[in-house]
């Protein structure tokens, strides 16, 4: 158990964007205190880790305790197949990142997918760094662009080796930065108008960030064009492209021509 027991705000017990959002939130101050407690390298990732996964287990068991759940650091209990509500969360996202003090680009994901919808139902994105939680229940505003040639942001560590011929193509910058989600958001800020990756990731690295992204109007997809699709049996969703709508077309017509050899 977390000593961490934060007060649950109103509204909570019946909105699920406002769940996504506070239990974001508060896994992230969580996350900020124990960046603070002296620990370094992989026991600061691992405890990062384990106190936000156990902190959003327990808040979704009591606000939600008939919903599944998956998530990064628990194991993929599989009746979320049958489930009706599952929520996909990431308790930390660019855990190497959160690791590095004073780095800004980690965050943590809370999405919910509904059988409803077929499809993401709600998100939020809490990045502490930033001091800010977006999310679905009142979806960012994306500024107008502001840049002269579009910024695309890519892994620090893993960006795929295509997209640097698709900068050169489509005359854009690229932009390296840390976690899916502060990648998502960077383009939702007006700090990149672009993220594209490929070569690997799970359901629960953008399935939060999608869902943000899709509520302030941007677009999301595969590398292919086809649909973002979650809750699977194989949660590998190795690729995908979030971008203002009027780069998608662009950035999408290079894949289909030159692939990403
Ligand atoms: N090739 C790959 N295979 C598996 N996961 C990948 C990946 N590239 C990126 N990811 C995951 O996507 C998230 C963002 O990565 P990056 O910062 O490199 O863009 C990270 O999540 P975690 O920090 O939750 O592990 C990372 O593990
Ligand atoms: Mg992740």
């Amino acid at each position: 158990m977390n000593d961490f027991a934060p007060a649950s705000p109103p509204g909570i017990e019946h909105d699920d964007h406002l769940l996504a959002a506070w239990a974001a939130e508060v896994a992230g101050n969580l996350l900020v205190e124990v960046r603070g407690q002296g620990l370094e390298g992989k026991e600061l990732k691992d405890a990062g880790d384990r106190a936000a996964h156990e902190l959003l287990m327990e808040l979704l068991a009591q606000h939600r305790p008939g919903d599944a759940v998956l998530s990064e650091e628990g194991k993929d209990d599989k009746r979320r197949l049958d489930a009706d509500r599952v929520w996909i969360v990431d308790p930390l996202d660019g855990t190497r990142e959160f690791s590095e003090p004073p780095r800004e680009d980690w965050a943590v994901h809370v999405a919910l997918w509904t059988r409803a919808a077929g499809d993401l139902a709600a998100g939020a994105v809490a990045q502490p760094g930033l001091a800010t939680t977006f999310h679905t229940g009142a979806p960012p505003v994306v500024p107008d662009s502001t840049a002269a040639r579009p910024r695309i942001a890519v892994s620090r560590t893993r960006p795929p080796a295509f997209v640097e011929a698709l900068a050169a193509e489509i005359g854009a910058d690229l932009v390296p930065m840390g976690s899916a989600g502060a990648k998502v958001i960077s383009v939702v800020r007006d700090v990149t108008d672009a993220y594209v990756h490929a070569g690997g990731q799970y359901e629960w690295d953008s399935a939060a960030p999608v869902a943000v992204a899709r509520a302030a109007g941007l677009h999301t997809s595969r590398i292919d064009g086809s649909p973002l699709v979650y809750n699977q049996d194989d949660v590998l969703l190795p690729d995908l492209v979030v971008c203002r709508p009027e780069l998608a077309e662009p950035i999408l017509a290079f894949i289909r021509e030159h692939g990403t050899d």
